[in-house]
Order: structure tokens, then C-alpha cells, then sequence
């Protein structure tokens, strides 16, 4: 791990009117780290995670990011155009919702492609090929790669949805809540997927997730949420084994009693 963070947050704070959405949050996460994000619904992950992706304004609080050429930047520093560059080449998103992160009218392999265009790649050859790679990557079949978005199941959408995000080798890529939403058996599968992409990739990511085991699984460290503050912090087994916060026995405990 380099030892300079790649992305720290210092006391990020969201209102909502007179609504918390989050607090003081303080947070930085290293090159090939995977942090999670947990805390039941309303804990304020999700605004957490927006106001840290740039896609919120925060109320106050900074976050800078260590760009690729070495440089650490606050990013309300940045221009449009260098917010929307980042986003487009160092940056992923992942929606819980596929069609959210998706163009659901034009082909699964128009959906990889385009990514890449928008990185300068403009060889249609070479486009399809990688397009088709990483259709196989996210064991999606080669022959659906014609196939627009709306012919796939949930799996195959969310899947599809993370080839996209990942063919331009992002270094970050930012979650919310990846397998919500998919039946048990199709979230097993892609958090399998999930976890081996990350591993090849050596990927950066901040994962949403209100699922112990999706944190148990993917992350290596996780912070706990709880009205908009964070509660626990550490590494993810030892949050886990060892919970420290009465709020975070209270979420193991009930996961265990399931
Ligand atoms: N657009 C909004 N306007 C007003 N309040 C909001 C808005 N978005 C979120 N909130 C409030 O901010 C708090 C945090 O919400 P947030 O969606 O970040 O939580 P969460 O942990 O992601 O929940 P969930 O798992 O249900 O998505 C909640 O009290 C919520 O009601």
C-alpha cells in the first residue's frame, strides 16, 4: 500500500434543511483498500457516500484525492471539466440500480464502449474486442453483447453495470449497495464475482451496504453509522468478532439470531 491515502474526507458534514444526513464524518482510504460503509436505513451511508463521489454538495467539510499524476487536490478545487474527467476515467460508480448507471437503449457492448471512447479510445476494432472481454469477465455470454440492457435479468443488468465502470481501470470505484435488490442466490454469485474482480484489479472501493456479510466478504476495513455519525471504525473482522460499540453488537447480534 503506497502510504499516502488516496482519498481523505475530513468532517464531512450533509444537512438537509434542518434534517442530519451525516456528521463529522472523517475517513481516508488507501490504494487496493476496500472500505464498507454499514448502518441500518436512514444511518446516512448513502449521503455519506454521494457527498464523498462529488455527486452532493456537502454542508461543510473537505475531501481531497490524490490524482494520478501525484498531486493531492481538494476537490472543490476542481473545474467541471477536471470533476467530470475524474469521474470519467479514475472514478467508477456502482447503483444499486442498474438501469441508475446504465443507457438501457443502446447495446450491452455500446455500454462498455463508450466508456472507453470517452478515455480517447476511438479504434472500433480494438473497442469491440475489450468490450467483448469484459462481457466474458462478468460471465456474461459473447453472443448478448448486440443485446440492449432491458433483455437482461437484474444479475446480468448489475453485472454489465460493473464491466462498464471497470474497463476503463478506475482506481476507485464507489458502491451503494451493489447486490441490493437481487434474489439471494444471484447476489451469492456476484459478490463472488465482485470479490475476485476487485482482488485482479488490486481496486480501490468505498462500499454502501446494509449486509454484514457483503462487508464481511469484500472489505477490508468498515466504518458503522449510526444517525449520521460514525460509531465504530477498524478492520472489518475484528469490527465484526469483536465489536466494540454497543449499537454495532446490537447489528452483529441480530444478524446471528437470523
Ligand atoms: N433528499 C433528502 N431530503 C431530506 N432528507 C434526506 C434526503 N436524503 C436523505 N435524507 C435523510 O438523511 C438521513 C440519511 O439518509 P441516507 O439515505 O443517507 O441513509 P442510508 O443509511 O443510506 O439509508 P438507506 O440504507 O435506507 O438508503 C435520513 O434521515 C434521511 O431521511
Amino acid at each position: 500500500m503506497s502510504e499516502r491515502p488516496l482519498l481523505t474526507a475530513t468532517a464531512i458534514t450533509r444537512h438537509y434543511g434542518t434534517h442530519v444526513g451525516c456528521e463529522d464524518v472523517s475517513l481516508d482510504i488507501h490504494e487496493g483498500e476496500v472500505l464498507a460503509i454499514v448502518g441500518e436505513s436512514g444511518s446516512g451511508k448513502t449521503t455519506l457516500l454521494n457527498c464523498l463521489a462529488q455527486r452532493l454538495a456537502v454542508t461543510s467539510g473537505q475531501v481531497s484525492y490524490r490524482m494520478r499524476d501525484g498531486e493531492t487536490r481538494d476537490l472543490a478545487s476542481l473545474t467541471e471539466a477536471e470533476r467530470r474527467f475524474l469521474m470519467r476515467t479514475d472514478w467508477g460508480f456502482v447503483h444499486q440500480n442498474p438501469a441508475d448507471g446504465l443507457r438501457m437503449r443502446v447495446s450491452a457492448g455500446a455500454n462498455i464502449g463508450e466508456r472507453l471512447m470517452a478515455v480517447g479510445d476511438r479504434h472500433y476494432g480494438r473497442i469491440r474486442e475489450t468490450a467483448d472481454d469484459w462481457l466474458s469477465r462478468v460471465e456474461i455470454p459473447g453472443l448478448r453483447i448486440d443485446d440492449r440492457p432491458t433483455a437482461f435479468s437484474g444479475g446480468m443488468r448489475q453485472r454489465l453495470q460493473i464491466a462498464r465502470n471497470l474497463v476503463t481501470h478506475p482506481r476507485l470505484v464507489f458502491m451503494d449497495e451493489p447486490t441490493g435488490g437481487l434474489d439471494v442466490s444471484v447476489q451469492a454469485r456476484l459478490l463472488d464475482l465482485l470479490r475476485g474482480l476487485v482482488d485482479a484489479l488490486g481496486l480501490s472501493a468505498i462500499i454502501v451496504t446494509h449486509d454484514l456479510a457483503v462487508a464481511r466478504l469484500l472489505s477490508h476495513r468498515m466504518i458503522v453509522m449510526k444517525n449520521g455519525r460514525v460509531v465504530e471504525t477498524g478492520l472489518t473482522d475484528r469490527v465484526l468478532d469483536d465489536p466494540r460499540h454497543p449499537y454495532t453488537q446490537l447489528l452483529v447480534a441480530s444478524i446471528l439470531e437470523v
